[in-house]
């Protein structure tokens, strides 16, 4: 697996950041690298003056071109951009709910790949679903992955509309798990801990529980939880709760059904 020879990166906001330091990290070399971004902040053009890396260069066509700009802005950046554009270049784009269709509608390429990472990306500790048009070569599809390999694992959906159901699971999923703990120091504060210290127990429980998680790979999510629950026990009586017919299941699965509309509704 190897890097494009050119990459140039269309918006450096929260994962387009994620994506370039995963990108440097992995040992891509800096001089290949051209970031377009309006207002660049100044932890960017810091970066930029340390790295070595082109920042709001004159266009030049590029062999891969990363899309990283919301949704909403797709029309006016699209304008701007087609001279990144070559004969041979591939477009990675990682905006929720546009289509391939709405893609090659609004700029001068066929080969085309929609990826969904997720903020963990950060960390390197990201997981995207990635989609390959049929107009991608094998060529372009590794050097897909590679670039988003940098940032965590890599997980490929053979079909377009399963992008919207990746983005409504892994993409908005991290905010469900922050929620989670917010939720959980809440319930804690109704029971009577002073609310920092719920709150401390129910983020160091979501870290260590994630931590678990991470470090045994073999063992499910379903032994975890058995492990803790003692039958008769504390956690029986939440769970019996939580896993009702209109527990936590339901409510989650109604929750990404929304996600998963939405990003169809971004689309065109
Ligand atoms: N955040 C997530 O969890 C996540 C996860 C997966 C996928 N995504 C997708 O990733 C995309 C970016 O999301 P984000 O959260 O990274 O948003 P963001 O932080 O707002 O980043 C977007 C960046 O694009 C810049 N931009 C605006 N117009 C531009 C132009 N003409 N040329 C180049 N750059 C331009 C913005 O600059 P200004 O701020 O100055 O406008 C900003 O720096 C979205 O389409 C989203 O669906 C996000
Ligand atoms: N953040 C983007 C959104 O909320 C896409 C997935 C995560 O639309």
């Amino acid at each position: 697996m190897s890097a494009p020879d050119t990459l140039a990166l269309v918006g450096a906001g929260k994962m387009g950041s994620a994506l370039l330091g995963g990108w440097l990290a992995a040992g891509v070399e800096p001089g290949r690298i051209a970031v377009h971004d309006p207002a660049p902040s100044e932890s960017l053009r810091a970066l930029a003056a340390e790295k070595g890396f082109a920042l709001n260069p004159p266009h030049a066509a590029a062999e891969a071109v990363v899309l990283a700009v919301k949704p909403q802005a797709l029309d006016a950046v699209a304008a701007g951009i087609a001279s990144l554009f070559g004969r041979d270049t591939f477009l990675l784009s990682i905006i929720a709910g546009k289509t391939v269709d709405n893609l090659s509608a609004r700029l001068p390429v066929s080969a085309i790949l929609r990826a969904m990472p997720n903020t963990p990306a950060a960390v390197g500790r990201g997981v995207t679903g990635v989609f390959a048009n049929p107009a991608t070569s094998s060529d372009q599809r590794a050097k897909a992955q590679f670039l988003l390999s940098g940032v965590g694992g890599v997980e490929w959906v053979e079909r377009e509309a399963l992008i919207d159901a990746v983005t409504a699971i892994s993409g908005s999923g991290p905010a469900y798990v922050f929620y989670l703990v917010e939720a959980l120091a809440e319930a804690g504060r109704r029971l009577g801990l002073p609310a920092d210290l719920a709150l401390r127990l129910a983020r160091a429980t979501v870290e260590g529980s994630g931590e678990l998680l991470h470090r045994q790979p073999e063992i499910s999510a379903e032994i975890l939880r058995k492990n803790v629950t003692s039958p008769g026990g504390t956690t029986q009586a939440a769970l019996d709760v939580l896993m009702a017919p209109d527990g936590l299941a339901e409510l989650m699965a109604r929750a990404a059904e929304a996600a998963r509309k939405r990003a169809e509704d971004l689309s065109g």
